[in-house]
């Protein structure tokens, strides 16, 4: 980790860079293999997942007696802790329910909008390093609710072909319709154009690393939206003199292991704070099952100490990273001067792992900056809102003079006839 204090104004820019990428060849190598699926469809598929998840499969499909089994193998607690996680995501997905109302924006003229759920939705489920069966419920509870009809749902499997059991449970809990084992790009681009096995969808939601990034990115410029740009995971501390420097090196770890890729920051007003945490990072890390793969990501993490609180809600607002744990005194003031950020987590009893897990909100988020112009996903990105309006005879004669002036002014009157020959029914 790098401490670093009073930056100025200059080195920001540099500061807040994220692990840098080699983007040309990784969308090349993306483009390749989404190119070959298209247009090979399982084969390429199943010679990818050889490649790459280094298995031999006979079928992409999970079997019915597959997930049956899971159950089995999945413990009493474990069950108890993702129902109860499932309970809390549902109970604050199904609050941002979206209540239509109908509006007459003038004597006769009546729109509104309806909430349909998206008809067909992709999940993608990362497994590389951990089996993320906590992302299955982020997923898959939204899009029940939301009354999507088809939710597909690709993981890679491991080197026997098997997938985790806990992401078969919760996949079932939640009410997830197919099951297919395929990771990273191959599974992007089976759910973006189909294949014999599995089914097209409208939608693809969830997080990855670059590979699976850049394929959600590749695949919407044409044939198919995405949720969000959720790469490699990042967590921001804001913390003042008053945090526990324990707590802020938990959290900072707790990021750090996801994968190599990922970054944690702390933001501080403390120049104690900052010597304790770098302190404490070390005694954590030297206990931790991943602490390979947390040691190489926190090189590119940083330690910065800034003037005041000021300061420091500038340079985050800067940064927008996805996940912001605020630590001061006054965390509830602080947190109303954020503007971008994927998450927030207030005060020292709110751990970033609460809302990767059980608390409520949704764990998958803008990274990389694009806090600054994306939600998180949440109910809103599993349905479509479908504007309607109807026009009564006192409301086109009001408003249609007006949609006449408008649409010979633009020089199409094919639009102003279809108000004229209807008010002239009314003369
Ligand atoms: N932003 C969020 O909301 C959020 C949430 C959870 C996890 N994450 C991130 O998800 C990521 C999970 O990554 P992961 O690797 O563990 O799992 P993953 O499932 O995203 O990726 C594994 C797949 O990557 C592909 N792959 C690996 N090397 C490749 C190569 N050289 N060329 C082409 N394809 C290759 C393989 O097909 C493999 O199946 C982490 O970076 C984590 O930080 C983000
Ligand atoms: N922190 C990850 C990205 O928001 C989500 C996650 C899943 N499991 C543990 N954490
Ligand atoms: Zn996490």
């Amino acid at each position: 980790m790098k401490l670093i204090k009073y930056p100025s104004k200059e080195q920001w820019t540099e500061l807040l860079k994220r692990p840098a990428l080699n983007t040309e060849s990784l969308f090349d190598t993306v483009r390749s293999i989404i190119d070959k699926v298209k247009a090979e469809g399982d084969k390429a598929v199943l010679e990818y997942e050889a490649a790459f998840d280094k298995v031999t499969l006979s079928a992409l499909a999970v079997s019915p007696e597959e997930i049956q089994a899971a159950g089995a193998l999945v413990s009493d607690d474990l069950k108890a802790a993702i129902s109860l996680a499932k309970q809390n995501i549902e109970t604050f997905h199904s609050s941002q329910r979206f209540v239509g109302k109908k509006v007459e924006t003038m004597k006769g003229v009546t729109c509104w909008q309806k909430s349909v759920g998206i008809e067909k939705v992709g999940l993608y489920i990362p497994g590389g390093t951990a089996p993320l069966f906590s992302t299955v419920l982020m997923l898959a509870v939204p899009a029940k609710i939301a009354g999507c009809k088809e939710i597909v749902l690709c993981t890679p499997p491991d080197k026997n072909g098997n997938i985790h059991p806990a992401i078969l449970f919760a996949a079932q809990l939640a009410g997830v319709s197919k099951i297919f084992k395929a990771g990273g790009v191959q599974a992007i681009a089976a759910m973006a154009y189909g294949t014999e096995s599995v089914p097209k969808v409208y939608k693809i939601f969830g997080p990855g690393n670059q590979y699976v990034t850049a394929a959600k990115q590749l695949v919407s410029l044409r044939d198919v939206a995405i949720d969000m740009p959720a790469g490699p995971s990042e967590v921001e501390v804001l913390a003042d003199a008053s945090a526990n420097p324990t707590f802020v090196a938990a959290d900072l770890l707790s990021q750090a292991e996801h994968g190599v890729d990922s970054q944690s920051m702390l933001i501080t007003t403390s120049e104690q704070l900052q010597t304790e945490v770098m302190a404490e990072v070390e005694r954590q890390l030297a206990k931790l099952p991943r602490r390979e793969i947390a040691a190489k990501s926190l090189e590119n993490s940083k330690l910065i100490l800034v003037k005041d609180l000021d300061e420091a809600l500038e340079l985050t607002n800067a940064y927008a990273p996805e996940h912001l744990i605020i630590e001061t005194e006054n965390y509830m003031e602080v947190a109303e001067r954020v503007t971008n950020a994927g998450s927030v987590f207030l005060g020292s009893l709110t751990p970033e792992s609460a809302g990767d897990y059980a608390s409520g909100t949704n764990h998958t988020l803008p990274t990389n900056g694009y806090a600054k112009a994306y939600s998180g996903v949440s109910l809103d990105s599993f349905i479509r809102k479908i504007t309607f309006q109807e026009i009564l005879p006192e409301g086109i004669r009001t408003i249609g003079p007006a949609i006449e002036e408008m649409a010979a002014n633009e020089h199409l009157d094919a639009h102003k006839n279809a108000v004229t020959v209807r008010l002239k029914t009314l003369i």
